[in-house]
């Protein structure tokens, strides 16, 4: 019988560095000779990317409730799990995944005060148990992940999106939620630090997915 593959998710605020530490990340796995899928959500797959262009359409004259906010991110996860992320890691592959629903308990609850209660009930009906191997969060104050991407914006010549025209204390309380939450379950969390050099990033990130024993027995 295949063995289930792994599925590992990345996590943190805006501009923390998930999007370069995915690459390393997969590449990494990849020189040990694993099967990697690399994936994101929102998005994924053509109908969740069409539910992530809807959630992050910033459309000034337009506003999206918070209860639609939070289901279209959960029909976009099951949309994904089930064309994507169950088949690979039925298939035996590894999933790594930019953000999952640490996310929606972190932007949806934090940030915009919606009880947990409400997204666990989601969260049983949608995964059915699912929750990652191993995640890693990148933690770093805001304001510092500010500036990161303000550069990016502009190297990149984009504006921003619907969650990143939010205000300081919504990114705190999306750091305050994120911190919670690793504190809760330190055997599925790693808490790296993600404001020092992008070396010294990726050296924890190494040391952490080489050392967690649960990855690999
Ligand atoms: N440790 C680091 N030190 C300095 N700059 C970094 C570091 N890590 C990433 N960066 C830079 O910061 C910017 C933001 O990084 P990245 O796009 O990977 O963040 P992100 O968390 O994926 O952002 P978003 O939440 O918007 O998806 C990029 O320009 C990247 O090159
Ligand atoms: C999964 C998920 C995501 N979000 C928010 C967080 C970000 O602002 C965007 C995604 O953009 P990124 O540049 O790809 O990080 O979506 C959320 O609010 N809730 C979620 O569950």
């Amino acid at each position: 019988m295949t063995k289930r593959g792994r599925f590992i998710t990345l996590e943190g605020g805006e501009g923390v560095g998930k999007s370069t530490n995915m690459q390393y990340v997969v590449a990494w796995l990849e020189a040990q000779g694993i099967e990697v899928v690399a994936t994101r959500e929102p998005g994924g797959t053509p109908r969740a990317e069409a539910m992530r262009q809807l959630l992050l359409d910033p459309a000034p004259d337009e506003w999206l409730h918070t209860d639609a906010e939070l289901l279209l991110m959960f029909a976009a996860r099951a949309q994904h799990l089930a064309e994507k992320i169950l088949p690979a890691l039925a298939r035996g592959a590894w999933v790594v995944c930019d953000r999952f629903t640490d996310a929606t308990y972190a932007y949806q609850g934090g940030g915009r005060g919606i009880p947990a209660e409400r997204i666990e009930a989601l969260e049983a009906f949608v995964q059915k148990g699912l929750t990652p191997d191993l995640t890693l969060l990148l933690d770093m104050p805001p304001s510092a992940a500010k500036q990161r991407l303000e550069s990016r914006l502009r190297d990149q010549h984009t504006t921003r999106d619907r969650f990143e025209q939010e205000q300081t204390a919504f990114f705190q309380a999306v750091r305050d939620a994120y911190r919670a939450r690793a504190a809760q379950s330190p055997e599925r969390f790693a808490l790296i630090n993600a404001d020092q050099s992008l070396a010294a990033v990726q050296s924890d990130i190494r040391d952490t997915l080489a050392g967690r024993a649960t990855l690999w027995h």
